[in-house]
């Protein structure tokens, strides 16, 4: 993808970031609504923690600092795509490895509520706005999240490879999808970390696709890490997204699982495979 396909319309503050590369993107934008959302999760959750207090006083901050919406026409379609799963499975790593090609290591903050961040990237002929809402995966979040399901056009559902109980919690992140989100919604299951070593993998491979074969969701592996498979799962879910808009594939039938494979025939790590 070329760098004139990576638009970016607002840029948020990171949940991870250090004071030092704070500084070093002065420009960092709150998204609108932020100030709210901070309020429900604050009341969802406890309002004297620190990780708390740390984004609110970042979010402050950045919002001091210049905003620069690109015009909405410059895209064709709209859709939102949240990202779920446990916490610590990789949902903002894999979001920010999207927007910025970059890997958040060092410390790890949980998310506290939503936040979003939004893409333009050409599909075919199509310039299409996707915006991603990272969601906070602890469990005190659960009842501010489920208000943002309902208008979500495609979710991301990720486990940790390396993490059983991350796996056998997707069950019920699928229920909850059920009760929350619309009929319609583009489910995609993600097991990310696939960066790891055959000893630290929990989850088989077989065990990801036997699972979204039963739920008839599309599968896929991939690495916040080391970016493998991120570009092309976005990509698959905004094409599919386009497909079910328009109806219309220039190139015949559009199958998202047929587009994967062929995506990432050289694209496999040796960690993927067990
Ligand atoms: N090896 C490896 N580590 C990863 C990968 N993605 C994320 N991590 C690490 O996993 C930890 C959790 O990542 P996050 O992206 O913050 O997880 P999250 O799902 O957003 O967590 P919550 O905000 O609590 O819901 C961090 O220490 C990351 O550095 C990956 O693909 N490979």
């Amino acid at each position: 993808m070329s760098s004139a396909d990576r638009v970016f319309e607002r840029r948020i503050v990171s949940k991870r970031r250090t004071s030092a590369n704070l500084e070093d993107e002065p420009e960092k934008q709150c998204p609108n609504g932020w100030a709210s959302v901070v309020a429900a999760a604050a009341a969802a959750a406890s309002s004297s923690s620190s990780t708390l207090r740390q984004k609110a006083a970042a979010c402050k901050t950045s919002q001091r600092t210049t905003f620069q919406p690109h015009p909405d026409s410059i895209c064709d379609w709209f859709f939102k795509v949240m990202v779920l799963g446990d916490s610590g499975v990789g949902k903002t790593c894999l979001l920010v490895r999207f927007r910025d090609d970059m890997f958040l290591g060092g410390n790890y903050i949980s998310t506290v509520g939503v936040d979003f961040r939004n893409k333009i990237i050409s599909v075919d002929d199509s310039k299409v706005k996707l915006q991603i809402w990272d969601t906070a995966g602890q469990e005190r979040f659960r009842s501010v999240t489920h208000a943002y399901y309902r208008d979500a056009h495609a979710l991301l559902l990720l486990y940790d490879v390396t993490n059983k109980v991350s796996f056998d919690n997707i069950r019920a992140w699928l229920s909850e999808i059920r009760d929350y989100a619309n009929d319609q919604v583009v489910i995609m299951l993600i097991g990310n970390k696939a960066d790891c070593s055959l000893n630290d993998r929990m989850v088989k491979r077989e065990d990801g696709e036997q699972l979204a074969k039963e739920y008839s969701v599309t599968f896929m592996e991939t690495s916040a890490k080391s970016g493998f498979n991120v570009e092309i799962a976005f990509m698959a879910v905004a094409r599919e997204l386009l497909f079910k808009k328009t109806g219309i594939e220039k190139k015949g039938s559009f199958n998202v699982q047929d587009y994967m494979k062929e995506q990432t025939k050289s694209n496999c790590p040796a960690c993927s495979t067990t």
